[in-house]
């Protein structure tokens, strides 16, 4: 290595170190070395094993050095395995990021207990940093501390890292308590059409907040003072505008009613959230919210949000598409039963223990155990509805599980433009899928001969998922390309699965 570089790893080992709040002796005490060692490395004056470069990114939670890490991200499968074994409920993407939002909020210490680490919460964490806020993995847990500063930093934003989500748009409650004005660039996400930001602007308008879009931006002005009047009535029963309007009630010291609020489960479990901070809020799991906020929220809170209700559908569709009988345990059933009931009027079969409670001490979990078995398809479309319905995220696992059914089932995806477009892809794959129109496809079953192929991943998580489950109970070799969707939404599910007996592996270009 010549000095330049070794200056150069330096310098990002000592930002990153800085960037978790951590001093040259902490680093040191994790690594079983000196404080003197550590000031060397970080002045480039150290010559650097690889193991001793990996050992500091893992404990600092950053990969410095990677072969080919800008180039994407690959899973190759060996197809037509049975799974077996036992597998657990990750916590949820969604509450995650409503959560990570939430943290600015409080001026103290929010810790967020059992976080999925996934990509969508590193994209927000990154967002975060870049403001001003600490945010620190604590050693060796999927525990996040997040520790905001007096003043944030708007103009330092990591528009990169903001863009790549469009959970950035829950920013807009929180902030408009801190600022008169600020910038966000324009929200991403999953490619799945045209999503709106409309019902945000009207919803939060009645807390001062004017937003006007310029180029690539929501320009935010903030009229002090302000507080809603009479009860908000939200145009369209959206989780994420719920959730901004919680955010922005949080800190409103009267009396916020909200109609039409999304009862779902990352809204419940922001509203767990915000009680422990000290907010009160009645009708949670309802879709009339009355929440009386607290100015100045100054605590030091631990939180850890429910299982993903998503993830244990994917699971489970895992287990039909490979007739396998496995076991998932921490199913959030409460977010799940109307998926279930579909699912045995198609025939399936599954074991269920009795309930127990998640770690927020509210939502309902079970464990489930898949019983292989033939499948119909079901006498009536498939579509999904705003919660307590059937999930809109878990819509495109139906279409996997109808092409193991007998006959043939409509899927309806009424709500995005162009999720239902992409599970189109299953053809590549062997599966008989007619699309409608933009929003309806016909798949016909039973699917005797998945084939192994290579498909570029489709820009969309839940579509993409999909595709490389049905990858598993196609013998052979198949690739999915460019699965960087995947990885904003699940952890480790390469390994997860191979744990169960498939065979998926990640692999980059060099
Ligand atoms: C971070 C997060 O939590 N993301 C979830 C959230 O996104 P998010 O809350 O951002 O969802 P959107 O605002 O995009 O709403 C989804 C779509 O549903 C339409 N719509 C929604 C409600 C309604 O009553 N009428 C209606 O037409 C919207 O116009 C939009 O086209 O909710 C979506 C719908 O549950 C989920 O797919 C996302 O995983
Ligand atoms: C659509 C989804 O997520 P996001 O709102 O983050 O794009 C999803 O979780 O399937």
């Amino acid at each position: 290595m010549t000095d330049t570089y070794l200056s150069r790893i330096g310098n990002l080992i000592r930002d990153a170190r800085r960037h978790k709040g951590m001093t040259q002796s902490d680093l040191a005490e994790l690594l079983a070395t000196s404080q003197s060692a550590i000031a060397r490395i970080e002045q480039g004056g150290q010559n650097l094993s690889l193991e001793m470069l990996a050992r500091i990114g893992e404990a600092l939670d950053s990969e410095f050095v990677s072969l080919g890490h800008s180039q994407p991200t690959h899973l190759r499968v060996e197809g037509g395995k049975q799974l077996s074994g036992t597998i657990e409920v990750k916590t949820s993407k969604n509450a995650a990021v409503a959560l990570l939002c939430a943290a600015l909020l409080n001026k103290g210490r929010t810790t967020l207990r059992s976080l999925a680490r996934i990509e969508e919460v590193n994209r927000i964490v990154e967002v975060l940093g870049s403001i001003g806020v600490k945010t620190r993995w604590l050693p060796g847990t999927n525990d996040l501390e997040i520790i905001p500063p007096a003043k944030l930093d708007m103009d330092a934003i990591d528009i990169d890292a903001a863009r790549r989500t469009r959970t950035v748009i829950m920013f807009l409650g929180p902030l408009l308590h801190e600022l008169d004005h600020f910038q966000l660039p324009y929200a991403g996400g999953c490619d799945l059409g045209t999503r709106t930001v409309e019902p945000h602007m009207i919803a939060l308008r009645d807390f001062g907040l004017n937003i006007h879009a310029t180029q690539g931006y929501y320009e935010a002005h903030v009229r002090e003072g302000q507080s809603p009047a009479k009860p908000i009535v939200l145009i369209e029963r959206g989780d994420t505008v719920t959730e901004n309007v919680l955010l922005a009630a949080a800190r409103n010291p009267g009396k916020t009613i909200v109609r039409n609020a999304s009862p779902n489960y990352m809204v419940q479990d922001l509203c767990f959230f915000l009680q422990k901070l000290g907010v009160k809020i009645e009708g949670i799991g309802s879709t009339t919210l009355t929440i009386e906020g607290v100015a100045n929220i100054d605590v030091d809170v631990d939180y850890q949000p429910s299982e993903d209700p998503i993830e244990a559908m994917s699971l489970l569709a895992a287990a039909v598409v490979t007739d396998s009988a496995i076991t998932i345990k921490r199913v959030p059933i409460e977010f799940m039963e109307i998926e279930l009931a579909t699912l045995e009027t198609m025939g399936m079969k599954f074991d269920l223990t009795p309930e127990y409670f998640s770690a927020n001490g509210h939502t309902r979990l079970v464990d489930l155990t898949t019983i292989p078995g033939p499948l119909k398809a079901p006498a009536d479309k498939i579509h999904p509805m705003p919660f307590p319905g059937l999930n809109i995220d878990n819509l495109p696992f139906f279409a996997l599980i109808a092409a193991k059914a007998e006959g043939t089932t409509m899927i309806h995806d009424w709500v995005y433009e162009n999720r239902a477009i992409y599970l189109t892809e299953l053809t590549k794959v062997g599966v008989q899928v007619q699309l409608l129109d933009p929003h309806r496809v016909m798949i016909t079953g039973p699917t005797t001969k998945f084939r192994a192929a290579e498909v570029g991943c489709p820009p969309a998580l839940r579509p993409g998922v999909v595709v490389l489950l049905a990858m598993l109970a196609a013998p052979g070799t198949s690739v999915l390309r460019n699965v960087y969707v995947i990885n904003r939404g699940y952890e480790d599910l390469a390994e997860r699965l191979t744990a169960l007996g498939a065979k998926v592996e990640t692999f980059r270009d060099i």
